[in-house]
């Protein structure tokens, strides 16, 4: 097996203990805590169930499985997914990219080289190059692709049978894909955010693994702040041993993850500095807005794209902020969880009644 480089997402996930893309030591870690069968993969239930039955018939029918799409963000376990899928049909798995596939020869030179059954992980296959995705497309469907050989008006196409493969692509979001080449998956899971309780059996897990000794009450503080994603509850268990190793004895309880992911600056709902840096502002400085993406993103000391794209998503999922035509909004919540209070609304005949801007309301 192996794994080309490729450039993250954009949800500063390298940088972020609450990222959800993976760093160099989650990645080093990321291995080790994989679960390696369908049965000890967490939660997903539906998507369990449905991959059970495909790679069932499959392996009763004594064939390669049909192409499969995972779709859902980053960090819920579309690789683990896709190895999974390879160990069930006692395949071998090559990993790659769309990124990392910039030509069509690129692809016919990984295509050409599967051996029968082989699943290829293509993770973040919406980034693909098009010439390499109308290829793509051939070998999904009859197993060959055009080599084409010279220029000009001299070139021919050489067909080039493939052994049956199995494609597993990932991507963040299914809508992204051309409809020809979503059209050629069998089967489309949709990964969706994970329950804290199941962050927590995936949180015991991992500390059996890991060798740490944790409590229920520990595990469960932990999950509350891994914004539904087990590769930041594995991350921040991590952190929060760290913690128990060097400031208590070692067991991680609920006293001692809170602490510990205190001084992170991870709050008891997941949002780091940043996350409450924007809310600060936009409660504090725009009485709740609405105020446009760059006058909060100035208040913030931030970019735009950072504000928008890494702060945001979080937010807007944890109905804390909306996006209006007006402008970024704060919800009650998010007054509630910043332990603020709203300014009162004016009276409706009054300057600056409803639909104004509630910076100066009483
Ligand atoms: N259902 C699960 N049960 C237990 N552990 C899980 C589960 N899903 C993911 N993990 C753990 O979370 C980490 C990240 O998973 P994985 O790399 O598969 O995510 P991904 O969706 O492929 O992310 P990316 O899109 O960034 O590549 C791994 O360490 C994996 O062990």
């Amino acid at each position: 097996m192996n794994r080309e480089e490729h450039p993250g997402h954009t949800d500063g996930g390298a940088e972020r203990l609450v990222g959800a893309t993976a760093d160099g030591e989650d990645t080093a870690v990321e291995a080790a805590l994989r679960p390696k069968d369908l049965a000890e993969f967490v939660g997903q239930s539906k998507v369990r169930e449905q991959l059970d039955l495909v790679l069932r018939a499959a392996r009763a029918r004594g064939g390669t499985a049909d192409h499969v799409l995972l779709s859902g963000a980053p960090g819920l376990g579309k690789t683990t997914l896709s190895m999974i899928i390879a160990a069930e049909m006692g395949a071998p798995i090559r990993i790659t990219s769309g990124p990392a596939i910039q030509h069509a020869g690129d692809l016919a030179a990984i295509l050409s080289s599967l051996t029968e059954g082989e699943v290829l992980f293509l993770d973040e296959i919406h980034r693909m190059s098009r010439p390499a995705e109308e290829m793509l497309y051939m070998a999904m469907e009859d197993f060959r692709v055009d080599v084409i050989v010279g220029k000009g008006p001299g070139a021919t196409a050489i067909p080039l049978e493939l052994p049956p493969f199995t494609l597993v692509g990932a991507t963040t979001r299914a809508g992204l894909l051309p409809p020809p080449l979503r059209d050629r998956f069998g089967f489309t899971a949709h990964m969706e955010f994970y329950e804290p309780a199941e962050l927590e059996q995936v949180i015991h897990r991992s500390a059996r693994l890991l060798d740490v000794e944790i409590d229920a009450e520990g595990a469960a503080e932990i999950a509350g702040r891994s914004r539904g994603t087990p590769r930041i509850a594995n991350r921040l268990l991590r952190r929060v041993r760290d913690y128990a190793q060097v400031r208590a004895d070692g067991l991680i309880t609920r006293e001692i993850a809170g602490q510990a992911l205190a001084v992170y600056e991870v709050d008891d709902r997941g949002l780091d500095r940043l996350d409450r840096g924007v809310l600060d502002a936009l409660l504090r400085l725009f009485g709740g807005g609405p105020v446009g993406l760059s006058t909060l993103a100035v208040a913030v000391g931030e970019e735009r794209e950072t504000v928008e794209e890494v702060a945001e998503p979080f937010l807007v999922r944890e109905g804390l902020l909306a996006r209006t035509p007006r402008g970024r909004i704060a919800t009650p919540a998010a007054w509630e969880h910043m332990g603020l209070t709203p300014p009162r609304q004016p009276p409706a005949s009054a300057p600056g009644g409803p639909g104004q801007p509630g910076l100066f309301g009483s």
